[in-house]
């Protein structure tokens, strides 16, 4: 301090000017020697007075809202390659696709997790959401663990014991839409299968009745919708802590994420203590897996955890397709009435759908596929080399953050020629792709492959298939011819306007 004191004004100045400079040097040599590594690696062309630091940040932003990361990134990828780097400041992402590259990063390398990314969902606004659920845990050991865990309760003998639920509940939507079926009332389906989602998840994991589906504001799902928006805007947006204008945002996420925490906890506390006292419980999934825990105690925070990831993974994905399957059987009608054809043919009007039925619905499959192929819900996933790598004979160095797309590869016109028709048709058995293989595991991957991919995608399955089939089982459809059918990116791909429609009890 006394050093300071004795100079003067011109030499304070100086001595801010010269470590101001050797800063920016130290960036500049920092960001150069960073891009370097990839040098051998396409990027966009990037833009602005700074773009040597921003990178292809002008872009990011300015396409967010028009076709969304993942139409940005297929652009790229029509332009650069299956290999190529996106970069933005300190961060470098390398997206790579086709099957070679998609199967080594997911099954022959089982590469981890990229934390950067996970730890928004984890740890939003440093407080603990996701944490270490299985979505989000990044250590393997401990995730192996926890998968073990859950895949007990995730088998079809287990899932076929839920039919009812999957039912019932459908039914109940069903009844719901039947009232507002009269051709003129416009209908949102969005915000519909989000509660039908929702309410299936409640009943089948946690075994209690939510019963959103007929009302028109719910504690839990408003609850659940402030978690994910306040998710969302951290990441579009890295700067929104510190905008005043965020601040009430921030507040209700916060409070939001308290209030679904305590809920969780009490119900988690409530059926361990039945189990202890030996009470009659649901033997939903997650009775198996309090009985199948092998810890000396609970560990409560972790049980939350996974009680929170099962809550929020298993209602966004399923409900954004179902919307977009909506949204394409209205836009292509020969498809809704084949779909109808195999319904009529294999359950007529019954409103129970067993899983027999299920297995005869191919076509219906097929619309589901079609549906994940046009807008897989989560349409990239990341992961994280540890050493340098190859593929596609492109050196990758270690530590760098890479990324697949389900969505680049669904769009891709080698394997699904006319990529923007929706055709459920190519997903037919006997279809020339399917003979020629041109869909398999890895051109087709919506629920990500290896051991990280999706827990939860029989469940879907069938969630959607009962959906469907009740569906056109009951009514007619028209679209509201004004809204964007255009796909919105947030947290996972969505209808832009939610998929609006007129219905009409089904004619004959
Ligand atoms: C159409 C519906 C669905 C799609 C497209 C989908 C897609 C995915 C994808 C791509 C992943 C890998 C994510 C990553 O690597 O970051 C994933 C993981 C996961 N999904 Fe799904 N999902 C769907 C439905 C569900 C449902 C219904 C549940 C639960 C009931 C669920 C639970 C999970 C869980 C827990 C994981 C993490 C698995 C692990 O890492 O071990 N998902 N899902």
């Amino acid at each position: 301090m006394d050093l300071l004191r004795n100079l003067t004004l011109k030499e304070i100045g100086l001595l801010l000017f010269s470590s101001t400079s050797s800063f920016l040097i130290y960036l500049t040599l920092k960001q150069y020697i960073r891009l370097k590594r990839y040098r051998h690696i396409p990027h966009p062309k990037t833009s602005g007075l700074f773009r040597f630091f921003t990178g292809n940040l002008n872009e990011l932003q300015a396409l967010k809202d028009d076709i969304g990361f993942s139409g940005l990134i297929l652009k790229w990828f029509n332009e650069l390659g299956p290999v190529f780097k996106v970069y933005f400041f300190g961060e470098i992402i390398v997206s790579v696709n086709g099957p070679e590259a998609v199967k080594k990063v997911t099954i022959d390398l089982d590469l981890h997790k990229n934390d950067l990314t996970y730890n928004l969902l984890a740890f939003p606004y440093s407080e603990r959401a996701l944490g270490t659920g299985l979505v989000t845990e990044i250590d393997k050991d401990k995730w192996k663990k926890s998968r073990a865990l859950f895949n007990h309760a995730f088998q079809r003998n287990v899932l076929k014991t839920f039919l009812d639920e999957f039912n019932q509940k459908s039914n109940l939507l069903m009844e719901k839409l039947r009232s507002k079926a009269d051709g003129k009332t416009m209908v949102t389906m969005f915000p519909e299968v989000n509660k039908l989602a929702l309410d299936i998840i409640s009943s089948v994991a946690f075994g209690f009745n939510n019963n959103s589906i007929n009302q028109s504001e719910n504690y839990l799902n408003k609850l659940i919708i402030n978690l994910l928006e306040g998710i969302n805007e951290l990441l579009v947006d890295p700067l929104v802590q510190i905008k005043p204008n965020k601040l009430k945002m921030i507040k209700e996420f916060k409070n939001s994420l308290k209030e679904l925490r305590e809920f969780s906890r009490d119900h988690i506390n409530q059926r361990i203590k039945d189990l202890e006292n030996k009470e009659h419980v649901p033997n939903d999934i997650l009775t198996i897996i309090i009985k199948n825990y092998d810890g000396d105690s609970f560990d409560m925070d972790d049980l939350i955890d996974q009680f929170l990831t099962f809550f929020i993974a298993g209602q966004e994905t399923t409900a954004n397709s179902l919307a977009f399957a909506i949204l394409e059987l209205g836009r292509n009608p020969e498809s809704f009435l084949k779909l109808r054809e195999e319904v009529d043919k294999y359950i007529g009007f019954r409103n129970y759908i067993s899983l027999d039925d299920l297995a005869n619905l191919d076509y219906t499959s097929c619309v589901f596929k079609e549906t994940l192929r046009k807008y897989p819900p989560a349409p990239e996933f990341s992961r994280k080399t540890h050493k340098e790598i190859e593929i596609n004979g492109v050196k990758i160095p270690a530590n760098t953050w890479l990324m697949c797309s389900p969505y680049i590869s669904g769009h891709n016109p080698e394997y699904f020629p006319e990529p923007e028709e929706f055709k459920p048709e190519r997903f037919l058995k006997e279809s020339e792709f399917s003979k020629k293989n041109l869909i398999n595991s890895y051109t087709f991957f919506p629920f990500s492959l290896g051991p990280r991919n999706c827990i939860g995608q029989n469940f879907a399955k069938i969630e959607a298939k009962i959906f469907l089939a009740k569906f056109v089982q009951n009514f007619d459809i028209r679209l509201d011819e004004s809204q964007s059918y255009g796909q919105k990116e947030l947290l996972t791909l969505r209808p832009k306007d939610g998929c609006r429609v007129y219905l009409s009890q089904r004619s004959f």
